[in-house]
C-alpha cells in the first residue's frame, strides 16, 4: 500500500492570458480549477496506474472541501486531518511562459500534526510512503524527519521529494527514491553543473548518503537513474508541452507505483518517464491512456 502525504496541498488556480501586462488589467482566455499539491499529484496518477493507495495531509476550509469532493469523485482513498484553517490557492499563470504564485500554506496547530502523525499508526511492513512538497511554516521545518521517524518504526519504506536541508537531512533514513531535478540537485550542494559527469557525481553523493534510488529529471532533456548497481539514462518522448505543473510528482508516482507491482528498477524508472512526459503533453495530469502509450518510447542505456 502507498500512502501519500502532502503537507501543504492547493488549489491550483490556472489563469491563462493572451498576454500578460503589470500594472494594468488583463482579462482571463481560460481558467482552470485542480486539486494540487505534490503529494495529492502523486495520488491522481498512482489511481490511474491502479496502484492500491491514500492520500494523507492536512486540509482545511472551503478550498480543502473542493479538494476532499475532487478526489472523492475520482475515487481516490483519502484520510485527511481537517484542520482549522484554509488551504492555500496556488496560482499557475501561463501566458508565453508559465509563471507560478504559491501561498505559504495554513496555520496547522501542533494538535492537528498530532493527528496526522497518529494516522501513519496504520503503517505496516511493506507499505511506502511518499512524502512530497512545502511544510506550511507553522509546522517547522523538521517536521517530515518526525514522520519518517514513525514510517520506519512501522517497518515502511518512504520517498521523499523536497529541496535543500530537509532533503539531504532525509537520507540518512535510507529513503527508496529522492527526485531531484538538475536545477535542485546543483542548488543542494552549492554549485554549478556543467555536464552530464558533474550530475552523475553530485547524484552518486545522494545514493553514498543513504538514497535506494536516484532519479534526476532534466525537464525535455531526459533522466538519469542511479542506483548502487548502474548509472541508466532515459530519453522522454517527444510531444507538445501543454503544461509542466505536476510533471515531477507524475515522475514519482509512476516510478512508485510500478516498482511495487514489477519490482524492477527499470521499469519503474522507464514507467516514471513515461508518466512525467504524459502530464507535461496534458492539460491536466496524465491519464493511464497517454502514459501507455508514452512507455515504448522511452529509451533506457546503461551508462
Ligand atoms: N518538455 C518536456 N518534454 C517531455 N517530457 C517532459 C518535459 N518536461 C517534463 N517532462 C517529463 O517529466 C519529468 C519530470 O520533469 P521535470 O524535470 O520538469 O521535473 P520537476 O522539475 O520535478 O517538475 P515539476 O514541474 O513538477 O516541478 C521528466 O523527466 C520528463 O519525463
Ligand atoms: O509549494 P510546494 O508545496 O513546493 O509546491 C506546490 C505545487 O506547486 O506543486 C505541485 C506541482 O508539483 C502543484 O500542484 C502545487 O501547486
Amino acid at each position: 500500500m502507498i500512502y501519500t502525504v502532502t503537507l501543504n496541498p492547493s488549489i491550483d488556480y490556472i489563469v491563462e492570458v493572451e498576454q500578460l501586462e503589470l500594472g494594468s488589467l488583463n482579462r482571463m482566455k481560460r481558467d482552470l480549477k485542480l486539486p494540487g499539491g505534490k503529494g495529492i499529484n502523486v495520488s491522481r496518477v498512482l489511481e490511474q496506474l491502479n496502484a492500491e493507495h491514500a492520500a494523507l495531509g492536512f486540509i482545511g476550509g472551503f478550498t480543502g472541501d473542493f479538494i476532499d469532493a475532487y478526489l472523492n469523485k475520482e475515487g481516490i482513498r483519502s484520510d485527511f486531518v481537517f484542520i482549522q484553517d484554509d488551504t492555500r490557492i496556488n496560482v499557475k499563470l501561463k501566458h508565453d511562459q508559465e509563471t507560478e504564485i504559491n501561498g505559504l500554506g495554513p496555520v496547522v496547530t501542533e494538535e492537528e500534526a498530532v493527528a496526522l502523525l497518529q494516522k501513519l499508526n496504520q503503517l505496516a511492513e511493506g507499505d511506502i510512503l511518499v512524502l512530497s512538497g512545502s511544510i506550511p511554516p507553522s509546522l517547522g521545518g523538521d517536521f517530515y524527519l518526525r514522520l519518517i521517524q514513525a514510517c520506519q518504526k512501522a517497518g515502511a519504506e518512504f520517498v521523499i521529494d523536497t529541496t535543500g536541508e530537509a532533503l539531504l537531512e532525509a537520507l540518512y533514513y535510507k529513503p527508496l527514491l529522492v527526485k531531484p531535478n538538475h536545477h535542485e540537485l546543483a542548488e543542494m550542494f552549492g554549485v554549478t553543473i556543467e555536464s552530464q559527469d558533474d550530475l552523475i557525481t553530485y547524484g552518486r553523493k545522494l545514493l553514498d548518503e543513504g538514497a535506494q534510488h536516484v532519479i534526476i529529471s532534466m525537464a525535455g532533456e531526459g533522466a538519469l537513474m542511479i542506483t548502487s548497481e548502474a548509472v541508466y539514462h532515459a530519453t522522454v518522448p517527444a510531444g507538445t508541452v501543454r503544461n509542466s505543473v505536476g510533471a515531477g510528482d507524475s515522475m514519482i508516482a509512476g516510478f512508485v507505483g510500478t516498482l511495487t507491482q514489477t519490482k524492477d528498477p527499470l521499469e519503474a524508472f522507464r514507467a516514471g518517464v513515461a508518466s512525467g512526459s504524459a502530464t507535461a503533453f496534458s492539460d491536466d495530469l496524465a491519464q493511464r491512456k497517454e502514459i501507455d502509450k508514452l512507455i515504448p518510447e522511452v529509451q533506457i542505456t546503461k551508462l
